[in-house]
């Protein structure tokens, strides 16, 4: 065995349990899964049957973090020429993308039979659906093709509230659609922040998001300019009857901050405002997310 092949096994032996674990991009996934769990909870008056939310949410989870794993695996080279993620296990060779694929098929396949036979085969179906839409059609063409990537590829993100919401009724609903509308909405800015922050990045390994092809100061406009349609769009469930007081006050509270942060990105900013809009981006959403929650069971 030659020396590079020793050496290879060798790191690759070292490979635990946390490796696997980082690669379903954990806390990606729980935040995909509150965007379910809303979606189930807002689909009935009624108590969900526990059987469709144990099941429901390990098939969303697991197929999430199948599609996470399919994408580390894609992107490795791009991965390990990137400061944000060289380390991560496959791009340093910790896990080997065949060992890699093999557990992104084993959860994935679970997922899927987890929903296929204990919720319903709309929601498996759509579930796989988004799988394909992030690990196959964003990460391994449009990521590459267009500045609009995010865009497209946000929709698979954002389908988790109708997946929730067809587990419990077996059917689509406007109103599901009009959470899917809400995350692929809130995906630009969240991601173009970020997007700012590391534009250097992604010029090394020739990715060509926004900041890179039309620059920071274009990709600050677009970032504002869609936080004005979020704002617009989070007005929505309240104006068509969805939610009540409690959603219109906490989201109007919410996006104030977003509108905060994306107006001063684009005109006053500090060397931190990129990513203090990135990190704003998540806990806005995730409590957006609670707040409907509140205002679906507290009568007001
Ligand atoms: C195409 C759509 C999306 C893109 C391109 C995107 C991109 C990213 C990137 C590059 C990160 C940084 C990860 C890191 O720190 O290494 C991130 C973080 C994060 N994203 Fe997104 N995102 C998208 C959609 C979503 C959606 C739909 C959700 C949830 C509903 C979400 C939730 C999160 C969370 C919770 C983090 C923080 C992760 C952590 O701290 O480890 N993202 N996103
Ligand atoms: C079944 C289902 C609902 C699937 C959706 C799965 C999923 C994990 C969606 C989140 C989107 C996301 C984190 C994109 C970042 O990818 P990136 O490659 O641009 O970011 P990276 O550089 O951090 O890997």
């Amino acid at each position: 065995m030659s020396q590079q092949a020793i050496a290879s096994k060798s790191i690759r032996s070292q490979a635990t349990w946390r490796d696997y674990y980082e690669m379903t991009k954990p806390r990606v996934v729980m935040l995909l899964l509150l965007t379910a769990l809303v979606g189930m909870c807002l689909a009935t008056e009624t108590w969900i049957d526990p059987q469709v939310l144990v099941f429901g949410m390990l098939g969303i989870g697991l197929l999430s973090s199948s599609a996470a794993v399919i994408n580390h695996v894609v992107d490795y080279k791009i991965d390990s020429l990137m400061a944000r993620t060289f380390n991560r296990p496959v791009a340093t060779g910790k896990v080997s993308p065949k060992r890699a694929l093999i557990f992104a098929f084993v959860i994935g396949a679970i997922g899927f039979v987890f929903l296929a036979l204990f919720v319903n085969m709309l929601t498996a179906w759509l579930t796989l659906a988004s799988l394909v839409g992030y690990a196959v059609i964003y990460t391994s063409y449009l990521k590459r093709a267009t500045p609009q990537n995010i865009v497209i590829g946000g929709l698979a993100g954002a389908a988790p509230p109708l997946l929730g919401w067809t587990a419990v009724t077996g059917d689509i609903h406007a109103y599901a659609l009009l959470l899917v509308l809400i995350v692929f909405t809130w995906t630009p800015p969240h991601f173009w922040a970020l997007a700012i922050h590391r534009e250097k990045d992604y010029a090394k390994a020739e990715i060509p998001m926004l900041p890179v092809t039309h620059g920071v100061d274009f990709t600050k406009t677009c970032v504002l300019l869609y936080t004005v349609l979020l704002c617009l769009v989070c007005a929505l469930p309240y104006l068509v009857d969805m939610s009540g007081l409690i959603y219109l006050f906490g989201s109007t509270v919410l996006n104030a901050g977003f509108m905060y942060y994306a107006i001063k990105l684009k005109y006053n900013p500090t060397s931190t405002t990129a990513m203090d809009t990135f990190k704003y981006s998540i806990y806005h959403l995730m409590i957006l997310f609670v707040v409907l929650l509140a205002d679906h069971y507290i009568p007001l």
